[in-house]
């Protein structure tokens, strides 16, 4: 059956009204083109398109001589009116009107001739503005006050403040216009400071870029830091510590504009009610392009789920989990129609990322850590019900940021990239270097026609789409972790003002972060890969000279309790955070009984049978509304794994630490009393080495062999050294050791040591 997309019972409500014919733009308006359509349709020897990719590319050739513009990011109307020079002086007149007070003029004629008497002390009038009036507008002047997101805006405010009540207690009034121009101005700039974290921070990080010589200024931007000094000293080691500062608060932050537009969700819940919903969610067209193999449609049938298998989905897809996952959730999302994306060129692109997320070869950083995430965000979306609250746009957003979270990721951290100033690091300067990239990357892809699948979307579209992807996977950034944490939380103090991208790029960061709520062998499995990729960068800092990030030195490395850290501090937070914007978000337009029993690959036809599962809820009162918290037993299980792991890998430690104390100071000891030496080789006669029968040294003889340098040359190369005897108290070297002299020669050596030791001392 072909792959035609009814629109039957669709409503038309949930997606923002598609601008489908585009006016001709020129480059100097802002805009960037598109590139144009590639010039016939070119069969696609990877993938047979059926009659859907027909149908895009007779809207392609429609499209071929509209040429669609896609809008860059501009500055809003808000920034516009406050983008005055940087230090433009207050006193610039330019655009101010000089009025004076309503008062004095209504006494006056036009010849100046007072009409009324002045009363006795008050000061002289004069025709026209005063000194005071000119310089009160002067001094009032809203024209260059800087951008009120700027660092100078709340600065500028207060002295603002300060000055219209000098006025108002010097002249007893100031004309209505410059109040109400100032006091607006110093709302928005309030306002800024109260909603939006991301400029409080960028705000921060200029004070700390103007302050840094100025240390006692510093407390006024440090409190990313304070999240962290709520844990507790004793509560993860210092190492743990050290790493979570390194990795999850940032010391600049990525400044982030262009928010001014706040939509709510309330606002797209009355927007969107539930019976949207069937047409949302996962409109699968009856017949697929793609012919899956049997393991993987058993794999599919829980994709929702929350413990979805995604290595068994690698091996069955030989090693193409991405593409599959990806295509399959456009699909139940029905997105491939609504976009008109054709198979082949969905293919293509997803090809392309698979070959992207492949480039390094990172154990974790790979296209299965990029499969996982978007179906992770999938089973967020779908299970919670927070799709519904999606448009068409914003759905299509979330699966391709999720897509390409990490395209093209090198397998180090931005750090790296930063300390070892790599190419990346020079591009983006320093700032969310990776996310940057990732992101840039993917939308060069599609500069390709055979691989643009966003090439059928309107200017409008697109806009917001760009948006959307750009603060998502920006905001995959650890180093924002805390900011975004908090922003979160003062957002839900105020939930009829949740800002929709802030909300899900705090969901694809939890789901970026997911796999310790995950069940245990996924998680260990991840953990595993992980920790090989923090070594491998171990490895390559080694040979650089540089020092160690945290977690990446292969030797020291305690693996349990830093997940310990990292679940305590980072993952548990993320998910307790993300739930409760969910529980607030998700409330209001949730019917009762929510679509967790059902699944996204059928819902649509038992809908389709038996009405909205909403129509029955309308009349109903209203219901406590919370998400299925599943992640919260895995987090708390996986948590007691890792201390049970901690524990043992604890004690060993302590062992060898204390192992190489003992063997330290019993070295010490000799070294301090050469008159024992005759003792300690009267004893050492008494106790000769102990060859075993499989050939090694019993460990007491490895004691003795610790003695003392040698005083005679031509035992130099016979006697250990001091250093030694210390490093082959721990395992690890007994280990070592004990393989050596394994080798016949090695215990023959040993053997003549003692011996040679004997005949010195005359034994
Ligand atoms: N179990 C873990 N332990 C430590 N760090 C982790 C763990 N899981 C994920 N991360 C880090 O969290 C980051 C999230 O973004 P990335 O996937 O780019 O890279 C990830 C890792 O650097
Ligand atoms: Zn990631």
């Amino acid at each position: 059956m072909g792959s035609s997309v009814s629109t039957k019972g669709r409503s038309k409500q949930a997606a923002p009204p598609r601008n489908r014919v585009h006016t001709e733009t020129t480059a100097s308006d802002g805009c960037i083109d598109v590139p144009p359509g590639r010039k016939s349709p070119r069969p696609d020897k990877r993938t047979s398109e059926p009659a859907v990719v027909v149908e895009q590319d007779a809207v392609r050739g429609q499209s071929r001589n509209q040429r669609q513009h896609i809008g860059s990011l501009k500055p809003t109307p808000t920034t516009v009116a406050n983008s005055g020079e940087k230090n433009a002086v207050e006193n610039d007149t330019q655009g101010c009107s000089v009025q004076p007070p309503k008062s004095s003029s209504s006494n006056e004629s036009v010849s100046g001739k007072r009409l009324t008497p002045r009363k006795k002390g008050s000061p002289p009038r004069r025709q026209g503005p005063s000194k005071e009036d000119l310089t009160m507008s002067l001094e009032l002047c809203t024209d260059n006050l800087p951008p009120t997101d700027s660092l100078e805006a709340l600065e500028k405010a207060s002295k603002r403040i300060r000055k219209i009540c000098t006025f108002l207690q010097s002249r007893g009034n100031v004309p209505s216009n410059l109040l109400k121009r100032n006091l607006h101005y110093i709302a928005d700039v309030l306002e800024i400071v109260a909603t939006d974290d991301a400029s409080t921070d960028s705000r921060k990080s200029k004070v700390h870029q103007e302050t840094k010589n100025d240390p006692s200024k510093d407390r006024r931007f440090i409190d990313e830091d304070d999240e962290l000094s709520e844990v507790e000293p004793d509560a993860v080691p210092m190492e743990v510590r050290d790493w979570l500062a390194s990795t999850f608060t940032r010391s600049a932050s990525v400044t982030k504009s262009g928010e001014k537009e706040k939509k709510t969700f309330r606002s797209i819940v009355q927007a969107v009610r539930a019976a949207n919903l069937v047409d949302r969610l996962y409109r699968r067209m009856s017949t697929s392009a793609v012919t899956y193999p049997p393991t993987v449609m058993k794999l599919f049938k829980s994709l929702d789920d929350w413990s979805f298998d995604v290595f068994a989905l690698n091996e069955a897809t030989n090693g193409q989990a991405l593409r599959y996952v990806t295509y399959e959730i456009m699909m139940r999302y029905d997105l491939l129609a609504k976009f008109k994306i054709g198979v082949g060129t969905l293919f293509n692109f997803l090809e392309a990322l698979e070959v992207g997320y492949s480039k390094y070869q990172n154990p974790y950083h790979n296209l299965v850590h990029g499969a996982d995430v978007t179906q992770t965000m999938h089973s967020i979306l779908f299970q919670t019900g927070l799709v519904q609250w999606l448009t068409d746009v914003e759905i299509f957003a979330v699966v391709f940021s999720a897509a390409i979270h990490d395209f093209e990721h090198t397998g180090e951290t931005n750090n790296f990239h930063v300390m070892s100033r790599t190419e990346t690091a020079l591009v983006y300067n320093d700032r969310a270097v990776q996310e940057n990239h990732h992101i840039s990357a993917a939308f060069r892809l599609m500069t390709d026609d055979n691989l643009n699948i966003v090439y059928n979307m309107s200017k409008d579209d697109y806009k917001d789409f760009r948006t959307l992807v750009i603060d998502m996977v920006l905001a995959t950034d650890m180093s924002y972790h805390f900011a975004q944490v908090k922003q979160m939380k003062s957002l839900l103090s105020c939930p009829d003002n949740i800002d929709k991208a802030k909300a899900l790029s705090l969901v694809l960061h939890t789901a970026d972060i997911s796999h310790p709520a995950k069940n245990w062998t996924l998680h260990e499995h991840w953990t595993e890969l992980l920790m090989e990729e923090f070594f491998r960068q171990g490895d390559k800092e080694q040979e650089l000279g540089l020092p160690f990030s945290p977690l990446c030195d292969r030797k020291t490395t305690m693996v349990a309790s830093s997940q310990i850290g990292f679940i305590d501090f980072i993952v548990q937070p993320s998910f307790e955070i993300m739930s409760d914007m969910l529980d607030k978000v998700v409330a209001p337009i949730s019917p009762r009984g929510s679509l967790a029993n059902q699944s996204s690959a059928t819902i649509s036809e038992k809908v389709e049978a038996e009405g909205s599962p909403q129509n029955g809820d309308q009349s109903e009162e209203p219901f406590e509304f919370k998400v299925d918290r599943v992640w919260d037993g895995h987090l708390t299980g996986n948590k007691v794994k890792w201390k049970e792991q901690s524990t043992k890998d604890q004690a060993e430690k302590e062992a060898r630490e204390k192992a190489a104390q003992k063997a330290k100071e019993d070295a010490e000891k000799r070294d301090q009393s050469p008159l024992d030496d005759k003792a300690e080789e009267k004893k050492d006669a008494e106790n000769p080495p102990k060859i075993t029968a499989n050939g090694t040294v019993s460990p007491g003889n490895a004691v003795d062999l610790k003695v003392k340098p040698s005083t005679s040359p031509e035992n130099d190369d016979q006697v250990s050294t001091k250093e030694e005897a210390v490093g082959t108290a721990s395992p690890e070297h007994a280990e070592k050791r004990t393989t050596e002299e394994d080798k016949p020669g090695k215990i023959e050596s040993i053997t003549v040591k003692s011996v040679t030791k004997r005949k010195e001392s005359g034994v």
